[in-house]
């Protein structure tokens, strides 16, 4: 079996599995002709140019297994119907949820305002004043936090959550248990949102999920709430977004993610002033990718495509 490895990422991803050559590929530039007949291929981050040169000249491709949680890019590439595709859930859980709770306190704690205020050397003990206004500043304790698109990386935020004193909410696609947590179906989403202190998407991006945040949605959310993205940009009507915190809806909203990225110049997102934004690095490098991939190789050639794990397309 051949399968094409990324030689130039910043991390360990040597695959030694016997019968199996490791042919090597630039991560954004085109596969090298004379390994077009590989079976397979590890993707990280790859631009959709390249996963789409990818589907069109590897003619014997079967499987891609990409080492990004969210298997959007690849979905959209292009391969065939005979091409399983594999994601990277789980390799990126720690970085994530630790991102999303950095981003949480930064909005209830107001960081933003009170590093505008170091910038301009300013000791701004208003800030302070203000956090006896529920609208300004809030504790976590005995909060409640919704999170929607509850799977790998909600199981490992929930317990991060709920040591800060929160009561978690997992939102899913259907009522049930999700990583021994249970979760209510999105359905149930407007029925929970009024009693929201936060509300966290993980919600990965699909075309059931394409603005799956909108105007009627935001409404619900009381107006001391906070809104915090990790999971993808396009799942959320940013016009409504703006709208809901420039007129008070919305009291603030932390997004590591954005519906074009990187964000235009002409993006209103960059100057609402309860907005904080990081420029999609909440993953940042896979974790543990070495052995993942090594141990999909051998259930590869053990099963085929049905011994792979997290399978998102078939
Ligand atoms: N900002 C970043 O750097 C990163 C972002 N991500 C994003 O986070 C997403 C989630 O990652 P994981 O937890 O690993 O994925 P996962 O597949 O374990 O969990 C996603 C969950 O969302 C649920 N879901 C899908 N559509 C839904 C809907 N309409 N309503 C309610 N639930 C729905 C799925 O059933 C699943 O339980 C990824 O798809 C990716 O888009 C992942 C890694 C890094
Ligand atoms: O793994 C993912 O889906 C990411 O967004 C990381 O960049």
């Amino acid at each position: 079996m051949k399968i094409l490895v990324p030689s130039n990422v910043p991390f360990d991803l040597t695959i030694d599995v016997e019968g199996v050559e490791v042919a090597p590929y630039v991560m954004r530039d085109p596969v090298p002709d004379e390994h077009t007949d590989a079976e397979a291929i590890v993707t990280w981050a790859s631009s959709g140019t390249v996963l789409r040169d990818a589907a069109a000249r590897l003619t014997a491709l079967r499987w891609v297994q990409t080492l990004n949680a969210g298997p959007d890019l690849a979905l959209a590439a292009g391969f065939g119907p005979d091409v399983t595709i594999a994601s990277g859930r789980g390799l990126h859980d720690a970085t994530v949820a630790e991102h999303t709770v950095a981003l949480l306190l930064a909005s209830v704690r107001r960081l933003d305002r009170s590093l505008d205020a170091q910038r301009r050397h300013e000791w701004d003990r208003a800030l302070g004043r203000e956090q006896v206004r529920e609208q300004e500043m809030f504790s976590l304790q005995g909060r409640h936090v919704v999170v929607w698109g509850f799977g790998s990386i909600a199981a490992r935020l929930t317990p991060l959550l709920t040591a800060l004193g929160a009561r978690v909410t997992g939102v899913a696609t259907s009522d049930g248990e999700r990583y021994g947590h249970p979760v209510v179906a999105q359905e149930r989403l407007s029925e929970v949102l009024p009693g929201a202190d936060v509300l966290i998407s993980l919600l990965p991006a699909t075309p059931g999920t394409r603005h799956a945040l909108d105007a009627q949605l935001l409404a619900l959310l009381p107006p001391h709430a906070r809104f915090v993205n990790v999971g993808r940009g396009a799942t959320v009507d940013e016009t409504a977004l703006v709208e809901a915190l420039r007129s008070g809806a919305l009291a603030g909203a932390a997004l590591d993610v954005t519906e074009s990225e990187p964000l235009p110049e002409d993006s209103p997102l960059w100057d609402v002033p309860n907005l904080i934004l990081t420029p999609h690095v909440a993953g940042g490098r896979p974790q543990g990718a070495a052995g993942f991939v090594t141990a999909q190789v051998r259930r590869w050639l053990a099963d085929g495509p049905d011994g792979l794990h997290n399978v998102v397309a078939r």
